[in-house]
Protein backbone atom coordinates (compact mmCIF):
# COMPACT_ATOMS: atom_id res chain seq x y z
CA UNK A 1 0.00 0.00 0.00
CA UNK A 2 1.28 3.48 -0.83
CA UNK A 3 1.86 5.61 2.23
CA UNK A 4 0.72 9.22 2.17
CA UNK A 5 3.89 10.30 3.96
CA UNK A 6 6.98 8.24 4.67
CA UNK A 7 9.93 9.75 6.50
CA UNK A 8 13.07 7.73 7.16
CA UNK A 9 15.92 8.59 9.48
CA UNK A 10 15.44 12.29 8.95
CA UNK A 11 18.18 14.51 10.38
CA UNK A 12 18.28 18.28 10.11
CA UNK A 13 20.98 20.46 11.53
CA UNK A 14 20.97 24.27 11.65
CA UNK A 15 24.60 25.03 12.48
CA UNK A 16 25.17 23.58 15.93
CA UNK A 17 21.45 22.97 16.48
CA UNK A 18 20.11 19.50 15.78
CA UNK A 19 16.48 20.27 14.88
CA UNK A 20 15.59 16.70 13.79
CA UNK A 21 17.44 13.70 15.20
CA UNK A 22 16.57 10.68 13.04
CA UNK A 23 12.81 10.95 12.65
CA UNK A 24 10.90 7.97 11.22
CA UNK A 25 7.26 8.49 10.37
CA UNK A 26 4.66 6.61 8.36
CA UNK A 27 1.23 8.10 7.70
CA UNK A 28 -1.28 6.00 5.75
CA UNK A 29 -3.52 7.33 3.01
CA UNK A 30 -6.84 8.62 4.33
CA UNK A 31 -5.59 9.21 7.88
CA UNK A 32 -6.38 12.31 9.96
CA UNK A 33 -3.06 12.58 11.76
CA UNK A 34 -1.76 14.97 14.41
CA UNK A 35 1.85 16.06 14.71
CA UNK A 36 2.26 17.54 18.18
CA UNK A 37 5.08 18.99 20.21
CA UNK A 38 6.08 22.06 22.19
CA UNK A 39 7.51 25.21 20.54
CA UNK A 40 10.77 24.45 18.79
CA UNK A 41 10.25 20.65 18.74
CA UNK A 42 10.87 20.48 14.98
CA UNK A 43 7.33 20.21 13.53
CA UNK A 44 7.65 23.04 11.00
CA UNK A 45 11.14 21.90 10.02
CA UNK A 46 9.77 18.42 9.29
CA UNK A 47 6.85 19.88 7.31
CA UNK A 48 9.18 22.15 5.33
CA UNK A 49 11.36 19.18 4.40
CA UNK A 50 8.29 17.21 3.30
CA UNK A 51 7.16 20.23 1.25
CA UNK A 52 10.60 20.50 -0.39
CA UNK A 53 11.20 23.96 1.12
CA UNK A 54 14.10 22.88 3.33
CA UNK A 55 16.79 20.33 2.52
CA UNK A 56 17.38 17.59 5.07
CA UNK A 57 20.91 17.01 6.37
CA UNK A 58 20.30 13.29 5.84
CA UNK A 59 17.41 10.86 5.54
CA UNK A 60 14.56 10.69 3.08
CA UNK A 61 10.92 11.71 2.74
CA UNK A 62 8.25 10.60 0.31
CA UNK A 63 4.77 11.92 -0.41
CA UNK A 64 2.43 9.36 -2.00
CA UNK A 65 5.54 7.38 -2.92
CA UNK A 66 7.39 10.31 -4.55
CA UNK A 67 10.74 11.32 -3.11
CA UNK A 68 10.64 14.99 -2.09
CA UNK A 69 14.07 15.62 -3.64
CA UNK A 70 14.43 13.20 -6.58
CA UNK A 71 10.76 13.49 -7.66
CA UNK A 72 10.22 17.04 -6.41
CA UNK A 73 7.52 18.10 -8.87
CA UNK A 74 5.37 14.99 -8.41
CA UNK A 75 5.79 15.06 -4.63
CA UNK A 76 4.84 18.75 -4.52
CA UNK A 77 1.76 18.13 -6.65
CA UNK A 78 0.58 15.50 -4.17
CA UNK A 79 0.82 17.94 -1.27
CA UNK A 80 -1.04 21.05 -0.11
CA UNK A 81 0.55 22.91 2.79
CA UNK A 82 -1.18 25.56 4.86
CA UNK A 83 1.79 27.39 6.37
CA UNK A 84 1.90 28.89 9.82
CA UNK A 85 2.86 32.37 8.67
CA UNK A 86 0.64 34.72 6.69
CA UNK A 87 2.58 35.63 3.55
CA UNK A 88 0.80 37.24 0.58
CA UNK A 89 1.16 39.44 -2.39
CA UNK A 90 -0.97 42.39 -1.26
CA UNK A 91 -1.87 43.62 -4.73
CA UNK A 92 -4.11 40.78 -5.87
CA UNK A 93 -7.67 39.93 -4.98
CA UNK A 94 -8.59 36.64 -3.33
CA UNK A 95 -9.86 35.17 -6.60
CA UNK A 96 -6.73 36.34 -8.50
CA UNK A 97 -4.48 34.90 -5.80
CA UNK A 98 -6.13 31.51 -6.24
CA UNK A 99 -5.99 31.70 -10.04
CA UNK A 100 -2.26 32.53 -9.87
CA UNK A 101 -1.68 29.63 -7.48
CA UNK A 102 -3.48 27.33 -9.95
CA UNK A 103 -1.13 28.62 -12.66
CA UNK A 104 1.89 27.43 -10.63
CA UNK A 105 0.55 23.92 -11.01
CA UNK A 106 -0.20 24.40 -14.70
CA UNK A 107 -3.94 24.21 -14.07
CA UNK A 108 -6.19 26.01 -16.50
CA UNK A 109 -9.99 26.04 -16.28
CA UNK A 110 -9.79 25.59 -12.52
CA UNK A 111 -12.53 28.19 -12.00
CA UNK A 112 -15.30 25.93 -10.76
CA UNK A 113 -13.08 24.33 -8.10
CA UNK A 114 -11.84 27.78 -7.04
CA UNK A 115 -15.45 28.93 -6.65
CA UNK A 116 -16.23 25.82 -4.60
CA UNK A 117 -13.31 26.47 -2.24
CA UNK A 118 -14.29 30.14 -1.94
CA UNK A 119 -17.80 29.07 -1.04
CA UNK A 120 -16.76 26.43 1.52
CA UNK A 121 -14.33 28.77 3.26
CA UNK A 122 -16.96 31.49 3.36
CA UNK A 123 -14.86 33.87 1.29
CA UNK A 124 -17.58 34.77 -1.23
CA UNK A 125 -18.05 38.31 0.08
CA UNK A 126 -14.30 38.93 -0.04
CA UNK A 127 -13.50 37.18 -3.32
CA UNK A 128 -12.86 40.46 -5.17
CA UNK A 129 -11.25 42.28 -2.24
CA UNK A 130 -7.54 43.02 -2.28
CA UNK A 131 -5.51 40.76 0.00
CA UNK A 132 -4.12 43.73 1.91
CA UNK A 133 -7.63 44.73 3.02
CA UNK A 134 -8.43 41.39 4.66
CA UNK A 135 -8.37 40.68 8.38
CA UNK A 136 -5.92 38.10 9.76
CA UNK A 137 -8.62 35.42 9.97
CA UNK A 138 -9.71 36.04 6.39
CA UNK A 139 -6.10 35.86 5.20
CA UNK A 140 -5.82 32.50 6.94
CA UNK A 141 -8.86 31.28 5.01
CA UNK A 142 -7.10 32.27 1.78
CA UNK A 143 -3.98 30.34 2.88
CA UNK A 144 -6.14 27.25 3.27
CA UNK A 145 -7.76 27.89 -0.10
CA UNK A 146 -4.33 28.29 -1.74
CA UNK A 147 -3.20 24.92 -0.39
CA UNK A 148 -6.24 23.27 -1.95
CA UNK A 149 -6.31 24.72 -5.47
CA UNK A 150 -4.63 21.68 -7.03
CA UNK A 151 -6.79 19.16 -5.08
CA UNK A 152 -3.81 17.53 -3.39
CA UNK A 153 -4.38 14.05 -1.92
CA UNK A 154 -2.29 15.00 1.14
CA UNK A 155 -3.00 18.21 3.07
CA UNK A 156 -0.71 19.48 5.82
CA UNK A 157 -2.00 22.21 8.10
CA UNK A 158 0.62 23.91 10.28
CA UNK A 159 -1.29 25.48 13.19
CA UNK A 160 -4.18 26.59 10.99
CA UNK A 161 -6.35 27.83 13.85
CA UNK A 162 -3.75 29.89 15.73
CA UNK A 163 -5.49 33.16 16.56
CA UNK A 164 -8.68 32.59 14.57
CA UNK A 165 -12.21 32.97 15.86
CA UNK A 166 -14.58 30.17 16.79
CA UNK A 167 -16.70 30.63 13.68
CA UNK A 168 -13.80 30.15 11.28
CA UNK A 169 -12.47 27.27 13.31
CA UNK A 170 -15.76 25.44 13.00
CA UNK A 171 -16.16 26.26 9.30
CA UNK A 172 -12.59 25.17 8.65
CA UNK A 173 -12.91 21.87 10.48
CA UNK A 174 -16.22 21.14 8.81
CA UNK A 175 -14.57 21.56 5.41
CA UNK A 176 -11.39 19.67 6.32
CA UNK A 177 -13.42 16.76 7.75
CA UNK A 178 -15.35 16.63 4.51
CA UNK A 179 -12.09 16.52 2.53
CA UNK A 180 -10.89 13.68 4.78
CA UNK A 181 -14.15 11.77 4.22
CA UNK A 182 -13.56 12.20 0.49
CA UNK A 183 -10.23 10.39 0.88
CA UNK A 184 -7.72 13.20 1.46
CA UNK A 185 -5.02 12.51 4.03
CA UNK A 186 -4.84 15.27 6.64
CA UNK A 187 -1.80 16.06 8.77
CA UNK A 188 -2.33 18.68 11.42
CA UNK A 189 -0.03 20.46 13.83
CA UNK A 190 -1.71 22.36 16.61
CA UNK A 191 -1.16 23.49 20.17
CA UNK A 192 -4.89 23.01 20.84
CA UNK A 193 -4.81 19.44 22.06
CA UNK A 194 -8.57 19.14 22.43
CA UNK A 195 -8.79 19.98 18.71
CA UNK A 196 -6.35 17.19 17.87
CA UNK A 197 -8.24 14.80 20.14
CA UNK A 198 -11.58 15.61 18.53
CA UNK A 199 -10.35 15.34 14.94
CA UNK A 200 -7.43 12.96 14.65
CA UNK A 201 -7.08 9.22 15.03
CA UNK A 202 -3.32 8.85 15.38
CA UNK A 203 -0.67 11.13 16.70
CA UNK A 204 3.10 11.57 16.74
CA UNK A 205 4.67 13.70 19.46
CA UNK A 206 7.96 15.41 18.78
CA UNK A 207 10.33 16.67 21.43
CA UNK A 208 13.70 18.23 20.67
CA UNK A 209 13.71 16.64 17.23
CA UNK A 210 12.82 13.12 18.42
CA UNK A 211 9.53 11.29 18.11
CA UNK A 212 8.71 10.41 21.71
CA UNK A 213 5.21 8.99 21.16
CA UNK A 214 3.52 7.49 18.12
CA UNK A 215 0.20 5.74 18.54
CA UNK A 216 -3.56 6.05 18.29
CA UNK A 217 -5.01 8.71 20.56
CA UNK A 218 -7.17 5.98 22.10
CA UNK A 219 -4.14 3.88 23.10
CA UNK A 220 -2.24 6.89 24.42
CA UNK A 221 -5.17 8.04 26.56
CA UNK A 222 -5.77 4.48 27.79
CA UNK A 223 -2.13 4.26 28.82
CA UNK A 224 -2.90 6.78 31.55
CA UNK A 225 -4.55 4.76 34.24
CA UNK A 226 -7.63 5.94 36.03
CA UNK A 227 -9.50 9.16 36.38
CA UNK A 228 -9.60 11.85 39.04
CA UNK A 229 -12.31 13.58 40.99
CA UNK A 230 -12.29 17.29 41.75
CA UNK A 231 -14.08 18.20 44.95
CA UNK A 232 -14.98 21.34 46.85
CA UNK A 233 -15.62 20.37 50.43
CA UNK A 234 -17.08 21.93 53.54
CA UNK A 235 -15.13 22.07 55.74
CA UNK A 236 -12.20 22.19 53.30
CA UNK A 237 -10.36 19.36 55.03
CA UNK A 238 -9.80 15.96 53.53
CA UNK A 239 -10.52 13.09 55.97
CA UNK A 240 -7.43 11.07 56.91
CA UNK A 241 -8.41 7.85 55.05
CA UNK A 242 -8.60 9.82 51.80
CA UNK A 243 -5.24 11.59 52.17
CA UNK A 244 -3.29 8.95 50.15
CA UNK A 245 -5.52 9.69 47.12
CA UNK A 246 -4.84 13.42 47.14
CA UNK A 247 -2.95 14.54 44.05
CA UNK A 248 -3.38 18.30 44.53
CA UNK A 249 -5.16 20.80 46.71
CA UNK A 250 -5.49 24.27 45.18
CA UNK A 251 -7.92 27.19 45.31
CA UNK A 252 -10.27 25.31 47.62
CA UNK A 253 -10.44 22.23 45.39
CA UNK A 254 -9.06 18.78 46.21
CA UNK A 255 -8.14 16.54 43.30
CA UNK A 256 -8.17 12.86 44.17
CA UNK A 257 -6.80 10.13 41.91
CA UNK A 258 -9.53 7.52 42.08
CA UNK A 259 -8.34 4.94 39.56
CA UNK A 260 -11.75 3.51 38.78
CA UNK A 261 -15.30 4.84 39.01
CA UNK A 262 -16.13 2.23 41.67
CA UNK A 263 -13.70 4.02 44.02
CA UNK A 264 -16.08 6.99 44.05
CA UNK A 265 -18.42 5.13 46.37
CA UNK A 266 -15.63 4.67 48.92
CA UNK A 267 -14.69 8.35 48.66
CA UNK A 268 -18.29 9.43 49.30
CA UNK A 269 -18.62 7.01 52.23
CA UNK A 270 -15.41 8.32 53.82
CA UNK A 271 -16.64 11.92 53.44
CA UNK A 272 -20.02 11.05 54.99
CA UNK A 273 -18.32 9.28 57.89
CA UNK A 274 -16.23 12.37 58.60
CA UNK A 275 -19.25 14.66 58.27
CA UNK A 276 -17.69 16.50 55.33
CA UNK A 277 -20.14 17.92 52.83
CA UNK A 278 -19.56 17.92 49.05
CA UNK A 279 -20.25 21.39 47.60
CA UNK A 280 -19.06 20.61 44.07
CA UNK A 281 -17.88 17.49 42.30
CA UNK A 282 -16.43 16.85 38.87
CA UNK A 283 -15.02 13.59 37.49
CA UNK A 284 -11.97 14.25 35.29
CA UNK A 285 -11.20 11.76 32.53
CA UNK A 286 -7.64 11.42 31.27
CA UNK A 287 -7.29 13.26 27.97
CA UNK A 288 -4.67 13.94 25.32
CA UNK A 289 -3.47 17.01 27.19
CA UNK A 290 -2.67 14.87 30.22
CA UNK A 291 -0.82 12.38 28.00
CA UNK A 292 1.10 15.24 26.37
CA UNK A 293 2.12 16.83 29.67
CA UNK A 294 3.17 13.44 31.04
CA UNK A 295 5.18 12.45 27.97
CA UNK A 296 6.85 15.84 27.56
CA UNK A 297 7.62 16.06 31.27
CA UNK A 298 9.04 12.55 31.46
CA UNK A 299 11.39 12.84 28.55
CA UNK A 300 14.00 15.35 29.61
CA UNK A 301 16.47 13.43 27.44
CA UNK A 302 14.15 12.14 24.77
CA UNK A 303 14.64 8.62 23.47
CA UNK A 304 12.98 7.86 20.16
CA UNK A 305 10.13 5.35 20.36
CA UNK A 306 10.14 2.33 18.11
CA UNK A 307 7.41 2.06 15.51
N1 LIG B 1 16.19 28.50 9.45
C1 LIG B 1 16.56 28.19 10.68
N2 LIG B 1 17.78 28.51 11.14
C2 LIG B 1 18.20 28.18 12.39
N3 LIG B 1 17.44 27.52 13.28
C3 LIG B 1 16.20 27.17 12.88
C4 LIG B 1 15.70 27.48 11.58
N4 LIG B 1 14.43 27.00 11.49
C5 LIG B 1 14.15 26.42 12.68
N5 LIG B 1 15.21 26.51 13.51
C6 LIG B 1 15.30 25.95 14.88
O1 LIG B 1 14.96 24.57 14.80
C7 LIG B 1 14.19 24.18 15.93
C8 LIG B 1 12.87 23.60 15.48
O2 LIG B 1 12.07 24.67 14.97
P1 LIG B 1 10.63 24.42 14.34
O3 LIG B 1 10.16 25.73 13.80
O4 LIG B 1 10.69 23.27 13.41
O5 LIG B 1 9.77 24.01 15.63
P2 LIG B 1 8.20 23.83 15.79
O6 LIG B 1 8.01 22.51 16.46
O7 LIG B 1 7.53 24.03 14.49
O8 LIG B 1 7.84 25.01 16.80
P3 LIG B 1 6.51 25.92 16.94
O9 LIG B 1 5.49 25.08 17.66
O10 LIG B 1 7.01 27.05 17.76
O11 LIG B 1 6.07 26.34 15.57
C9 LIG B 1 14.05 25.42 16.80
O12 LIG B 1 15.04 25.39 17.80
C10 LIG B 1 14.29 26.56 15.83
O13 LIG B 1 14.82 27.70 16.50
Amino acid sequence: MTLAIEVKQMHKRFGALQALCGVDLEIGTGEFFALLGPNGAGKTTLINIIAGLTLASSGSARVMGYDVVADYREARRMLGVVPQELVFDPFFTVRETLAIQSGYYGLKNNGSWIEEIIHHLDLTDKADANMRTLSGGMKRRVLVAQALVHKPPVIVLDEPTAGVDVELRQALWHFIKQLNRNGHTIVLTTHYLEEAEALCTRVAMLKQGNIVAFDSIKNLVNSISGCSVRLRLSPDTLPLPLQPLLSSHEDGYCILAIGEYSQLENVMAALRMADVQVLEMQVLQPDLEEVFVKIMGHTENPQPVSR
